[in-house]
């Protein structure tokens, strides 16, 4: 059997113990992100990201979220934790987006009933490497564990797109082959039943890698 050219990326978000940073990267996780927004159950301080990253893998981007955080505390964050990359879930613009001298994804809320324009998104955010299409409506947080309705991805979307929002290990395989998207980005679904918010579960974690190296295979 030869092997897929096209890989679809994964990050694991939310995360809030270094042996489950480490772990992802042992898996093969792309990407790990750090929750800043103010009222996620999963917000972890810059000090303590900082701490974490040393578990991280080579090769493996550290991602910071942050929704409508000050200037100030997105300079704290960049410069203690040294991301890769940042994602903003709220109402920023593009100007404060790319102010920071780092590539940024924009998170897209598909929680609403209207068409998602992938010109006006383009035009909207034209400094974004890519967006992520959450499940949450406009205005809210993410990381609930719901997801959208995949057939809303519109076809023709102009920069690299990760589909987040109530992925697991069961759903993610479907998830791929509806939307094929460059990623997915999974909080609640990798984590341990009866933990707090942001414990990861390590065969969670494993599960949801092999069910997207499966998709890749289909
Ligand atoms: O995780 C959070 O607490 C969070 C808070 C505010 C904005 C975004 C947040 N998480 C993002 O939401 C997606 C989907 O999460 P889930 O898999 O449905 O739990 C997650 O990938 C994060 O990027």
């Amino acid at each position: 059997m030869t092997s897929p050219l096209f890989r679809t990326r994964i990050k694991f978000c939310g995360m809030t113990r270094p042996g489950d940073v480490r772990l992802a990267g042992e898996l093969g996780v792309d990407a790990v992100g750090f929750v800043f927004a103010e009222q996620s159950r999963r917000r972890v301080e810059p000090r303590q990201a900082a701490a974490m990253r040393e578990a991280l893998a080579p090769m493996v981007d550290a991602v910071a979220l942050f929704m409508d955080n000050g200037k100030e505390e997105v300079q704290q964050v960049v410069g203690l934790v040294r991301p890769s990359l940042l994602q903003f879930h709220g109402d920023e613009d593009d100007a404060f987006c790319r102010a920071f001298g780092l590539p940024y994804l924009k998170a897209v809320a598909m929680g609403s009933d209207g068409p998602l324009d992938p010109l006006a998104l383009h035009a909207r955010y034209p400094a974004a490497a890519g967006f992520l299409l959450d499940a949450h409506a406009p205005g809210e947080g993410g990381g609930t564990g719901r997801a959208f309705d995949w057939s809303r991805v519109p076809g023709g979307m102009l920069k690299p797109f990760l589909v987040a929002g109530g992925l697991t290990p069961d759903n993610v395989h479907d998830a791929i082959l509806a939307t094929r998207p460059w990623g997915v980005d999974v909080s609640s679904g990798v984590e341990a039943a009866g933990e707090p918010a942001g414990v990861k579960d390590g065969a969670r974690m494993r599960r949801f890698v092999e069910e997207v190296r499966r998709a890749d295979c289909g």
